[in-house]
């Protein structure tokens, strides 16, 4: 982040509230900050302060309050009630100046939220950042260039609230960029495709309607693309100063990385999140049907409701495959992702079913030692 991260933390010794900040700083030196969630942060005393999550460890976080960015741990209610903070969201710290601890204690409403299907058998899905505006989808030329892997980020992208574009990296190394486009085109539907080179720092500026101040960015695409590079090249030198964000923690003040969230000179913010940049499709079926628009469409005339536009008879998906309407690579596609959706939902299910098992036993020992404690039958 840049210089208004660096300022100086706020001095505790000298003032008994530790909020001194106004609504007014907060929507200035909070990047997203809006009138929505000073509402709902007005409820809040003076011994509370506002935040975003610039980047999560395993207990604490990194948070960017005005004026500083601080380490936080989370509550034990906000644990207990499975609420966990992610990057980019907008939190409510306690400031305990005397013990010199911060605590986050609310996660104010999200946005939008980027999730994976849980990749342990707890079922459920994860929330991996918060508060996103656009997602760059980022491929490169060459051997990373995959229609049915694109056609699997949108569907990721769409289901997460936020606004996908996707960016053709490594344009430098293509014969002929404009074709490679034309190839993202027919499965992307309306999603804007820009070809750009982020070692030569050609076409970044069509990157600009997306990076207004405030907007919030985040990056996904495969290992060796360019997403670094090309948060690099978008920084310009600001970068260095990402490394230089001040942070206060009870040991006392030294310097740190925040890698995670990076603040462009206008206010805009990147997120560059090594969690967010694999992940897989949840259990979320709309964001697949916003992918595969037109399918969607011409299931309206299936004769079946529940056709699943395999083999059965008046399928008008089968018949737009058949009549050259729909390309038979795009229903594949559709189909082996939709298997992927129903297999993530039904290990959710499987996972929710162990959880409230392990609910029941949980609450079965407990009354037996309530009971051995009381002495009652
Ligand atoms: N020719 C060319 N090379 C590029 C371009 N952008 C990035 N590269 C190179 O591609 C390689 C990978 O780039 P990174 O920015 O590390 O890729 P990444 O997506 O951040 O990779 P991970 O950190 O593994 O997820 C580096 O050697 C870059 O120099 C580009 O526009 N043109
Ligand atoms: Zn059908």
């Amino acid at each position: 982040m840049n210089e208004h991260c660096e300022a100086e933390s706020p001095d505790h010794s000298s003032d008994n509230s530790s909020d001194n900040s106004s609504g007014n700083d907060r929507m200035k030196v909070i990047p997203g900050w809006d009138e929505e969630l000073e509402s709902a942060f007005s409820v809040y005393q003076s011994s509370y302060l506002a935040g975003r999550v610039a980047s999560r460890h395993k207990t604490v976080c990194e948070i960017l309050i005005p004026g500083a960015v601080v380490q936080a741990g989370i509550s034990g209610a906000l644990q207990r009630i499975g609420k966990q903070p992610v990057v980019g969201d907008f939190v409510v710290l306690l400031d305990q100046p005397e013990t010199g601890s911060r605590m986050v204690v609310n996660i104010l409403p999200r946005r939008t939220c980027l999730s994976r299907g849980a990749t342990g058998d707890g079922g459920g899905e994860q929330v991996i950042a918060a508060n996103l505006d656009t997602i760059f989808i980022v491929t490169s030329v060459g051997k990373d260039l995959n229609l049915r892997r694109l056609e699997r980020y949108l569907a990721i992208v769409y289901s997460s609230g936020a606004s996908p574009v996707i960016l053709l990296n490594k344009i430098d190394l293509a014969d002929d960029p404009a074709l490679l486009v034309e190839k993202i085109r027919g499965i992307a539907g309306d999603v804007p495709v820009i070809p750009l080179s982020a070692l030569s720092k050609t076409g970044l500026d069509a990157l600009s309607p997306y990076l207004n101040p405030g907007e919030t960015v985040a990056l996904i695409g495969s290992s060796g693309v360019g997403k670094s590079t090309l948060i690099n090249s978008l920084l310009g030198e600001t970068v260095q100063k990402t490394a230089d964000i001040r942070k206060d923690d009870e040991k006392g003040r030294h310097t740190t990385t925040v890698r995670q969230m990076f603040l462009l000179p206008n206010g805009a913010v990147l997120i560059d999140n090594p969690g967010i940049r694999e992940i897989q499709l949840g259990d979320s079926a709309e964001g697949l049907e916003k992918a595969f628009s037109e399918i969607v469409d011409a299931a309206h005339n299936c004769k079946f409701k529940d056709c699943t536009h395999r083999d059965e008879p008046g399928c008008a998906v089968l018949q737009a495959v058949k009549d050259g309407l729909i390309p038979e690579e795009r229903l594949e596609s559709y189909h082996r992702l939709a298997d992927e959706l129903s297999f993530q939902s039904k290990k959710s299910e499987m996972g929710l079913k162990r959880l409230e098992k392990e609910k029941y036993r949980e609450i079965a020992v407990t009354s037996k030692k309530y009971r051995k404690f009381t002495g009652k039958p």
